[in-house]
């Protein structure tokens, strides 16, 4: 588990986490979500001791990181998009890594077969494209086989292939109860594979809760309705005070009644229909309202009171 407590940092005007409280539970993905200068990659490395704290405390299993007996076997990090020296090859610099670690070398073939990299674990590192050092990256974080992962935007420069292969890896080792806190500025990107979001925006939390508990709070339903008396049905919905908006020729986007009740309506008034069904609203977009404020405000943040 990882726990911060109160966690700030302050560069100097600028609050880049501002006093942060959460825990980040075993057995989950949690997602780490906030716009561009949120204080994402500053929490992180505050939790893997690479910044120190201006206050507060992060803790992992219950021990500051500089504390941990076995960091690597513990915590598995990538926190940019660089890993290894350009002159090394994939197989030298993660063997230069387990051999500092303790750690087999058999493990490091299967961390570059994991990761796909094992086609070109002989070239030189200085000719990989992003994509291919994010693959490296977390190559090395998963060397130690540790039981929590710390991924800082992972997901940069992938092609498709390696999103689903990395969504699939952060899965598997959840639900084997492993901890896995993975940062991006996208929605989209974390929605489907995190079972836990974290929010924040200028470095203050914004929410913490379940993914479907964020979909449910956070987003509306949004009805569509088809129906060759369109007029008479937008005029019946309209005078239920909710908004109605045309969506075609012969049908209207509904927000704020359920299915059941636009059923009801059109039965009771002999409006015949040819389609009644639901969507929700995008997490996207109730990111993007949830985290508007914090966008506004890239600039240096004014003194904390
Ligand atoms: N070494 C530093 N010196 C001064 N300011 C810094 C430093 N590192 C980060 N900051 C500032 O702290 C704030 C948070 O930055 P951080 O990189 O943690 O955000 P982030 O959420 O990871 O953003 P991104 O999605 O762009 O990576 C920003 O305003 C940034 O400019």
């Amino acid at each position: 588990m990882i726990k911060l407590e109160a966690l700030t940092k302050d560069y100097g005007n600028t609050h880049a986490v501002n006093e942060l409280s959460v825990e980040i539970q075993p057995g989950r993905v949690t997602g780490f979500l906030g716009p561009n200068g949120a204080g994402k990659s500053t929490t992180m490395r505050m939790i893997l001791g690479l910044d120190a704290p201006t206050s507060g405390q992060a803790l992992v299993n219950g021990q500051r990181y500089g504390q941990l007996a076995y960091p690597m076997h513990t915590v598995g990090a990538h926190i940019s998009g660089t890993a290894g020296h350009p002159g090394h090859t994939p197989r030298t610099f993660l063997q230069a890594l387990a051999q500092s670690n303790r750690i087999s070398r058999n493990r490091v073939d299967q961390v570059l077969e994991e990761s796909g990299l094992a086609t070109v674990a002989s070239k030189r590192i200085g000719g990989f494209s992003l994509g291919m050092r994010q693959r490296l990256g977390i190559s090395a974080a998963l060397l130690g086989d540790p039981q929590i992962l710390i991924l800082d935007e992972p997901m940069n420069g992938l092609d498709a292939q390696g999103i689903a292969w990395i969504r699939q890896m952060m899965r598997t080792r959840a639900e084997n109860g492993g901890t896995v806190f993975v940062s991006s500025h996208l929605m989209s990107e974390v929605q489907q594979v995190a079972d836990q979001l974290i929010l924040i925006g200028r470095g203050q939390l914004i929410a913490n809760a379940a993914t479907e508990q964020l979909i449910t709070e956070f987003t509306q339903q949004v009805v569509t309705v088809r129906s060759p008396q369109v007029q008479a049905l937008a005029d019946l919905l309209g005078q239920q005070g909710v908004q109605v908006q045309p969506a075609g020729a012969q049908a209207v986007r509904v927000t704020g009644l359920a299915v059941e009740e636009i059923g009801a309506l059109a039965f009771a008034q002999h409006i015949e229909l040819h389609e009644l069904s639901a969507a929700r609203g995008s997490l996207e977009s109730a990111y993007n309202q949830l985290t508007r404020e914090s966008m506004e405000f890239t600039a240096p943040s004014p003194a904390r009171s």
